[in-house]
């Protein structure tokens, strides 16, 4: 069973492909990493997957009708923007919208999930607060926390550890191993190596728009790939806390 599977996807920005061809699939247990440097094609691949770009290939979320695609993948976007003043528990419970029967009210079922989604991200102390008067890095633990609460098979996040604390950062990696321990699947783009090598199962990396590898974290953070497409030197140390990715210095 597959919850992702992309064939060939190309997106083209003028006749420069900046996803070029990249084919892989992901299934139920499984925490991908996208890694990649700034303009990677990152963004523009999670984007096509789910639909919401032009491109060429195949994806199999972007071919499922929107009320499917919204059961099966929740969506994080790298711009997190809080427009209207409602309370961050009201802001967590649209992320229920995709299972309400149109016109209905939240079920048990719903508020067990919104409450789920609060607890997971530590805002049950934060659940009567208005969601523009909070912090960016609560405002992003408030979104994680609404695409929580879809309880999709898949969470897609873009850069989900941008603006958290270092300890927001690890609690939200935490979730999201604990989804894929429930069965569940997570692709989230991430810059921070350390956090990709800790707690992603796999690693995906882009490099120029194409897959330059993709496997367990120890087998694609290699010195070689690091050097190739981030030029950097870098090292991997195993801790007792599992393994650590230091940076060291930029390659000429
Ligand atoms: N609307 C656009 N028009 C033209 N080119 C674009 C557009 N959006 C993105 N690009 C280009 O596509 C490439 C991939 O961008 P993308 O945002 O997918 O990279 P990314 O890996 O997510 O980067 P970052 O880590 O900086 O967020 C970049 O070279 C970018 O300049």
């Amino acid at each position: 069973m597959t919850l992702l599977t992309l064939r060939a996807l190309t997106v083209r920005r003028g006749d420069r492909p900046v996803v070029n061809r990249v084919s892989f699939s992901i299934g139920p247990g499984e925490c991908v990493g996208l890694i990649g440097p700034n303009g990677a094609g990152k963004t523009t691949l999670m984007r096509a997957a789910l639909g919401l770009l032009a491109h060429q290939g195949r994806s199999s979320l972007a071919e499922m009708p929107a009320r499917d695609r919204a059961a099966t993948a929740a969506w994080l976007p790298q711009k997190r923007e809080i427009a209207w003043p409602v309370t961050v528990e009201a802001l967590v419970a649209l992320g229920r919208l995709p299972h309400l029967p149109r016109g209905t009210r939240l079920r048990d079922a719903d508020r067990t999930a919104v409450e789920a989604a609060l607890t997971r991200m530590g805002l049950t102390a934060f659940r009567d607060r208005l969601a523009t008067e909070l912090s960016g890095g609560e405002q992003a633990r408030v979104l994680i926390a609404r695409a929580l609460a879809q309880e999709t098979p898949l969470l897609m996040a873009d850069e989900p550890s941008a603006g958290l604390d270092p300890a927001a950062q690890i609690a939200t990696l935490r979730v999201f191993r604990q989804l894929t321990r429930e069965g569940r699947a997570v692709l989230a783009s991430l810059h921070d190596l350390n956090l990709a090598a800790r707690y992603c199962t796999r690693l995906i990396l882009l490099g120029d728009g194409l897959l330059v590898a993709d496997g367990p974290p120890a087998d694609v953070l290699t010195a070689e790939n690091i050097a190739r497409v981030f030029h950097l030197e870098a090292r991997m140390i195993n801790t007792d806390h599992g393994p650590l990715f230091q940076p060291l210095d930029v390659l000429p």
